[in-house]
């Protein structure tokens, strides 16, 4: 894996929506679909100053000025062109919008946030156009509040300025990577794409652990959620690597050891982790079309 940004290059994500008005503009963009995953990053785009941009959903009912929403990729103003188009539906709902696309587009640069969907079989539905460039990116919903974390791959035709509007926008919402093969947007998917998911089912399970040990539920579900935070916030913010700072909660004979003697046999945490890492990019490649 190659990357642009080094953990240490870029330690601090960007700021959270709302902070950053008066930033320098992104390129303007068609966003097709603004659901969870979408809608996420919009929110910080916007935040960030986003050039005038349409978003085509139609579950999304207001947008600030200069920007446009409408229903339909038909609807799109015949006066706007954008820099960047980011492609933000299920990866099994995206062939007709790709088709639409192709007709109104046909050499542009797309964005891709889907999981699995290869840039050939992008390209395959989009049509024999010449033109058209796919980088893809995996974000997750962190981005949200500008904590994203985004695995970027582009094709070596990719050129540098679009390179660099797609990372602009991965950008505004947090911490960026580049990925130097397209396969290992799959493994990115796994870790990060999906890791939220991963991260908010330990506070649900701490919650009901915290409860079976005689904890009213809403302190559990504080306890763990702050817990979170907190190990969260020292992994993000000290230089210090996460096996010392486990470490460092362990005192030899204590609780802690105690407890991570049950997490650490091989098949538990160990073999569990691996496992679900690898099912999602299984998934992901089932997904690729
Ligand atoms: N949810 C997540 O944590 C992440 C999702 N992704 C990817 O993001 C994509 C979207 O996922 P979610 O946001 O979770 O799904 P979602 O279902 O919340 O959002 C999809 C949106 O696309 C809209 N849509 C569907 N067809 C459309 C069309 N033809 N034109 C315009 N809009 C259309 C829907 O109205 C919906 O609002 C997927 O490809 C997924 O793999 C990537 C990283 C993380
Ligand atoms: O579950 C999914 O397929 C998407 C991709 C990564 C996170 N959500």
């Amino acid at each position: 894996m190659t990357s642009t940004h080094t953990a240490t290059a870029t330690r601090e994500p960007a700021a959270p929506a709302g902070t950053h008005a008066a930033a320098p503009l992104l390129p303007s963009i068609l966003l097709v679909g603004s659901g969870k995953m979408g809608g996420a990053m919009l929110e910080g785009w916007l935040a960030q100053g986003l050039a005038p941009s349409v978003i085509v959903d139609r579950h999304r009912d207001s947008l600030p000025a200069p920007h446009r929403i409408v229903r339909a990729i038909a609807d799109i103003p015949a006066d706007f062109t954008p820099d960047v188009i980011v492609l933000a539906v299920k990866p099994q709902k995206a062939d007709p919008a790709l088709q639409d696309l192709a007709k109104r587009f046909p050499a542009a640069t797309l964005l891709s946030v889907m999981a699995g969907r290869s840039i050939a079989s992008l390209k395959a539905v989009y049509g024999g156009e010449k033109g058209l460039v796919v980088v893809r990116a995996m974000p997750n919903t962190p981005c949200l509040l500008g904590a994203g974390m985004s695995g970027l791959y582009a094709p070596p035709e990719a050129t540098p300025e679009q390179k660099r509007h797609c990372e602009s926008l991965l950008r505004a919402v947090g911490e960026t990577v580049w990925v130097d093969a397209e396969g290992l947007i799959d493994s990115v998917t796994g870790v990060s794409g999906s890791g939220p998911a991963y991260v908010f089912l330990l506070a649900e399970l701490l919650t009901k652990a915290g409860v079976e040990q005689g904890l009213p539920e809403e302190t559990a579900r504080i306890l763990a959620r702050e817990t979170i935070y907190g190990a969260g916030r020292m992994l993000h913010t000290l230089p210090t690597d996460a096996a010392e700072l486990r470490r460092n909660v362990t005192s030899p004979g204590g609780t802690t050891a105690a407890a991570l003697a049950v997490l650490m046999a091989d098949d538990a945490w160990p073999a569990a982790t691996s496992a679900a890492v690898a099912a999602a990019v299984t998934r992901a490649k089932e997904l690729s079309g």
